[in-house]
């Protein structure tokens, strides 16, 4: 009988976890590699599970794909690897045994880290060495993006017949990380062609039973689930899980009752695991109907904004705007912060922005500074947001704090990495890119959490990210700013800038795009920084013509600042044809500056309005 045949009858049974196994051995390296220099562990954990009741049992594939074995070197072994898994797997099966040829899910949180051309292409190359050993069917397991299963389905159905399982898994009970409901994800795969439907993975049967509750059974495909053994503990520096077979048959029960026609078990589980659900539910006749309680969708509260200033990316849109950024001390001096914060709210400027540790050295935290200014100054702040110094967990509760604190304007930066500043041993977390970081504020827009959990409330963020036009190949930095866009980026700000022919380039380089871009002045002060900013800054680069202009003025103060002034405006004269937002740099809180600069652009937005109602009279 065919296994999709087996399955309109009766229970079947999976097999239990590999990788878990094999680890609690001592085996602590590339499981999918053991196929090859140690068979027969492999195969002995096979036949394990076929004596313990497997109806189905599953390559030790789950990893066996480029992107995967890249990190250990063995890219070029997939086909041998891929192989090696099927031949172990067939050789351990009963001839009633079902022997299916895994694929596993490659990302996780961070969409940005492989590209879904990566990853069709990786999967391409596994599903036909897999095809090629004629498994009987496929699964495809522990994928936590939905776009990314999605995908690979609609690659394995044009390519195959055979019954391909589908199995996502969630952080939380109920839904996935994006917020799709665990019924409409499954309702997703089976419309895409996938033969059964169901989680594995992450948790443990406890709370796969809560999802599947609110789950009704299929129409075409029939629904799976492989638990974990339990939520994982840590006991010393290793995951260990409880190892508790009466529970978990307890749970298979549960699962059969929730409609799993095939019940396995994920990480933590062992031979006498499976062995416990086989006695309890292999060969049940599946259940027909079920009740699902019909919930209501939790209505997410919009956030308030009323009373609050426009956000950053529709004043730019509009007209005019100028944003300053004063960078929080390193020291614990505030006064002259303070000062020039106020003083920039008096010169009349849209926005305060604060760096988060920009060059990768400790200041004073932005978010404490840009609460300070917003509640003592009315002032609109606008935080950067860096993912250098916060893991997933850190950067959820720090947007979470931001919100409560009535923050609205984040600039979303990946950061300077550690190794350049006052830190150069301290770990960059990297948990996102920019990219994701752009998505996950977005999704908080939604009242959706990081992992997919509603929130209760929606956020109500506009979310800059960085333009770096100082780059040798200018159309690359536009390709990474139009995706950034497509992340869902409401606007940009730019590095500074610093000759006019730059400016005109990144605008004819961006005048496509609608979304506003803030360019970016900053005053010089000296030569000296000068010569830092050109020679030392990531990314930053003078022209030798204001180098000159600010090597005449060297080892005179006052007539540096005001050389770095008429620098400014020269390039402001510029920009403020091309871009209706201007980002000015206080340099070394010099707010004197960025007030007298700010003005300037006041004074001559206000004489080109003029000069435009003047030249429509005489249009008229
Ligand atoms: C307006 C603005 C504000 C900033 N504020 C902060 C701050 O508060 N704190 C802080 O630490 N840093 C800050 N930075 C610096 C910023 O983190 C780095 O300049 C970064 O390299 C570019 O911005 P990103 O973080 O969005 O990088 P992303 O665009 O996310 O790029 C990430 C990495 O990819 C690489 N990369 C970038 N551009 C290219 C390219 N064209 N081709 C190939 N590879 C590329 C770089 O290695 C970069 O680090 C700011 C930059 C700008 C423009
Ligand atoms: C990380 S989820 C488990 C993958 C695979 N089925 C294994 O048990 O090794
Ligand atoms: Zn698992």
């Amino acid at each position: 009988m065919k296994l999709n045949e087996a399955l309109q009858h009766q229970t079947l049974i999976g097999d239990g976890a590999m990788g878990t196994l094999l680890y609690s051995y001592g085996i602590d390296h590339c499981f999918e590699e053991l196929n090859l220099s140690h068979p027969e562990e492999v195969l002995n954990v096979h036949k394990a599970y076929v004596q313990a009741g497997a109806d189905v049992i599953q390559t030790n594939t789950y990893g066996a794909n480029y992107v995967k074995l890249q990190r250990y070197g063995l890219e070029d072994q997939v086909k041998e690897i891929n192989s090696a898994a099927v031949k172990l797997a067939k050789q351990a099966a009963d001839p009633e045994t079902y022997v299916v040829g895994t694929l596993g899910g490659i990302r996780g949180i961070q969409k940005q880290a492989v590209s879904l051309d990566e990853i069709k292409r990786s999967f391409r190359e596994q599903l036909y060495c897999l095809l090629f050993e004629k498994v009987d069917g496929l699964l495809l397991e522990t994928y936590y993006d939905l776009d990314e299963l999605l995908t690979v389905i609609e690659i394995a159905r044009k390519e195959t017949y055979l019954p391909i399982i589908a199995q996502v898994s969630m952080h939380e009970p109920g839904v996935l990380q994006d917020g799709t409901s665990l019924t409409g994800a499954l309702k997703q795969l089976e419309d895409k062609g996938a033969s059964v439907v169901g989680v594995n993975c992450r948790l443990g049967p406890y709370h796969m039973i809560q999802a599947l509750e609110e789950v009704p059974l299929p129409e075409k495909a029939v629904l799976s689930a492989y638990p974990n053994a339990s939520l994982p503990g840590f006991q010393d520096g290793r995951l260990v899980y409880s190892t508790e077979p009466g529970y978990f048959q307890k749970s298979a029960q549960a699962l059969y009752e929730q409609g799993a026609r095939l019940i396995g078990g994920c990480c933590g589980t062992t031979p006498e695991h499976i062995e416990a659900i086989a006695a309890k539910v292999k060969g049940k006749k599946p259940i027909e109907k079920k009740d699902v309680p019909v919930k209501q969708p939790e209505a997410i509260e919009v956030a308030e904004r009323e009373n609050r200033p426009p956000h950053l990316h529709e004043l730019a849109s509009e007209g005019r705007s100028i944003i300053v950024e004063l960078d929080p001390p390193k020291r614990l001096n505030t006064d002259k912060f303070f000062e020039g914060a106020k003083a920039l709210q008096e010169a009349g400027v849209d926005s305060v922005t604060l760096a988060d540790n920009s060059l990768a050295s400790p200041r004073i935290s932005n978010s404490a500074m840009a609460s300070i200014i917003q509640s003592k100054y009315g002032i609109n702040p606008l935080v950067h947001i860096a993912c250098r110094d916060r893991n997933l967990v850190g950067l959820q509760s720090h947007l979470m704090g931001l919100h409560t604190l009535g923050i609205t304007e984040v600039l979303a930066v990946t950061g300077d990495p550690t190794k350049i500043g006052d830190f150069p041993g301290a770990t960059s977390v990297y948990d996102l890119s920019s990219f994701d970081l752009i998505h996950y504020i977005k999704q908080l827009n939604k009242g959706i959490s990081f992992s997919g959990k509603s929130l209760g409330q929606s956020t109500s963020f506009s979310v800059a990210a960085a333009f770096n036009p100082n780059v040798r190949n200018l159309n690359r930095a536009v390709k990474r700013l139009e995706r950034k866009l497509s992340y869902g980026a409401d606007y940009f700000i730019s590095q500074p800038v610093f000759n006019q022919q730059q400016i005109i380039e990144t605008y004819e380089a961006t005048k496509h795009i609608s979304a506003p871009i803030y360019i970016g002045i900053m005053p010089l002060t000296s030569l000296r920084n000068a010569e830092f900013l050109h020679n030392e800054v990531p990314g930053m680069s003078l022209s030798p013509d204001i180098l000159e202009r600010m090597e005449n003025v060297n080892n005179d103060r006052e007539k540096a600042q005001a050389e770095g002034i008429a620098i400014a405006k020269s390039l402001i004269d510029t920009a403020l044809d091309l871009f209706n937002g201007i980002y000015l740099i206080t340099p070394f809180l010099r707010y004197e500056m960025t007030v007298e600069l700010t003005h300037y652009i006041q004074e001559k937005t206000k004489e080109r309005q003029e000069r435009k109602v003047t030249d429509g009279i005489h249009i008229i």
